[in-house]
């Protein structure tokens, strides 16, 4: 299982720090919540964050776009440090060409949803990705309580992508806690992200990635 843990819970004016705290705790990814106050009812970051983040940090950078139009913004976010970016099923009217873009920048392309989008939205571009997000959350602000039907719902993406062999990440973001990521895991789930869990445990990022090891171990 893979955390990401979402820098948008971290300390902006520590991000190296913050970084390097994930490195030694041994977590492979950053995710990175980029809104644009149109999608989302919130405005994060943007490029100059993520390129930061990438000159002083060699973890995987997994960007979730939450912006209208977001193949305005690939290349960018590309030639900024993304190593995988994600996007809304409900931000572009062209989710297949978005995709393919991404793969065309030699990224890994994700794809996800809101919480009351129905999951036939994602069935078309299944095969062409190499993650599938399932928000728990609306998206637009971390700190939000988990939508526990979207246990079923990594249930059925998973039995989906497994019924053509894909080996597509799933991954949960959105009020992901230590309390619930068993759950998810067992109904699929491959990558947790988590925000708040991580960067407000007590006793700092180290301590809320090992109450995920724990959980999970
Ligand atoms: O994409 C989003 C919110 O829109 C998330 O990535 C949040 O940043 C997760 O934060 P927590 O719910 O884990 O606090
Ligand atoms: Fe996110």
């Amino acid at each position: 299982m893979i955390l990401s843990p979402s820098l948008l819970a971290c300390d902006f004016a520590r991000l190296g720090e913050e970084l390097a705290t994930l490195k030694a705790a041994g977590v492979p990814w950053a995710h990175v919540d980029v809104m644009d106050g149109q999608f989302v009812p919130n405005i994060s970051f943007g490029l100059p964050i993520l390129a930061a983040a990438r000159r002083v940090s060699d973890l995987y950078m997994d960007v979730h776009l939450m912006i209208e139009q977001p193949e305005r913004y690939l290349k960018d976010f590309a030639d900024a440090g993304a190593d995988g970016l994600t996007v809304q099923v409900e931000s572009t009217k062209h989710i297949h060409r978005a995709v393919g873009q991404i793969r065309e920048l030699g990224k890994r392309a994700g794809v996800t949803l809101n919480p009351g989008t129905s999951l036939d939205t994602l069935r078309p571009v299944l095969a062409d990705v190499d993650l599938v997000l399932i928000m728990s959350v609306n998206p637009g602000f971390g700190g939000q309580k988990f939508i526990g039907s979207s246990v079923e719902r990594v249930r059925t993406v998973r039995r989906w992508l497994d019924e053509f062999g894909s080996e597509a990440e799933v991954q949960v973001d959105g009020g992901v806690t230590a309390g619930n990521a068993r759950a998810l895991v067992e109904a699929g789930a491959t990558n947790l992200v988590a925000g708040s869990a991580i960067f407000g445990a007590e006793g700092g990022a180290a301590a809320g990635v090992q109450a995920f090891r724990d959980t999970l171990a």
